[in-house]
């Protein structure tokens, strides 16, 4: 596209950086945090930073015979890119196996799932009862499952606890926290969301950015990339508010993507939960 077609995609999608910023979207402006919708609309710079670039070889001992593309965003809290983790071939595997499953999404609220168009993506949870399990199936969902241990070091559930998503024209979802900090069942069961992986599964050429406003990093949606970062304090668990992050409004094309949250609880062997004890639930 050129600059000027992407011009005219803008202003179809009517962005509109509001300063007091409720979570809503009104008539067809898809109104956003001004800061958030400032840095979607910038152009990607890299920073100079002390942060490196590495191969990966020590979070798991497989990582020794098969390291990975490792890039550092950010220390604290810890945000790490990786590159060419899932070949083309899985990706289509997986794009062709998700892709009849995908329907709209609901944000996880107090009183069930609720509609408010901070996430406008269709999206299923995957592997669900309607993926077929044929032996090819069952070895891509269990490399997966690997790679998430693989990338983070940390024990992913073993279910199902990966949402596939796609954003259309326009989709995005505003900045939010993973964490939940609510009593539900779900916390109860699993603990909260200590961190986070998504799978990049396509190249978005004009918009689709992962942004983190309080951080100012802005990470493109490119093919096979991985994004992994903690939502929690690692030593001490407490909520980390510079996580808060959204996916900016796509411009050109779609965004699919596979997200995996992985839960306090599953760590209890690799991390002992220091939880404090005056945190909810
Ligand atoms: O789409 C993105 O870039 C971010 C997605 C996300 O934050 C989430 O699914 O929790
Ligand atoms: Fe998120």
């Amino acid at each position: 596209m050129t600059t000027e077609e992407i011009d005219v995609k803008i202003k179809q999608l009517q962005l509109v950086g509001d300063e007091g910023y409720q979570q809503q979207t009104f008539g067809p402006e898809i109104l956003l945090p001004k800061e958030f919708n400032a840095i979607c609309q910038s152009s990607h710079k890299p920073k100079h930073t002390k942060l490196h670039c590495r191969y990966n070889t020590t979070t798991t001992p497989f990582l020794r015979l098969a390291p990975f593309r490792m890039e550092e965003l950010s220390l604290d809290p810890y945000i790490v890119a990786y590159y060419n983790v899932l070949s083309d071939q899985e990706i289509t595997q997986l794009d062709r196996l998700t892709a009849t499953l995908l329907k709209k999404t609901f944000a996880i609220g107090p009183d069930d799932d609720y509609d408010d168009n901070a996430r406008t993506a269709d999206g299923a949870w995957f592997p669900n009862n309607e993926t077929p399990r044929t032996e090819e199936n069952i070895q891509l969902i269990e490399r997966i499952i690997n790679l998430v241990s693989d990338l983070t070091g940390l024990q992913g559930d073993k279910a199902d606890s990966f949402q596939a998503v796609r954003y259309g024209f326009g989709g995005h979802y505003t900045p939010h926290f993973d964490y939940l900090n609510m009593s539900i069942d779900q916390t109860a069961f699993y603990g909260d969301r200590l961190a986070t992986v998504f799978f990049y599964l396509n190249t978005v050429k004009h918009g689709g950015a992962t942004v983190f406003p309080s951080l100012n990093l802005k990470v493109p949606a490119e093919k096979g990339k991985v994004l992994f970062w903690y939502n929690l304090d690692g030593e001490s668990f407490d909520f980390d508010e510079n996580t808060e992050h959204g996916g900016c409004p796509v411009v050109d094309g779609i965004k699919l993507g596979l997200v995996s949250w992985i839960n306090e609880y599953d760590q209890m062997f690799i991390k002992p939960n220091y939880r404090p004890r005056n945190q909810t639930y």
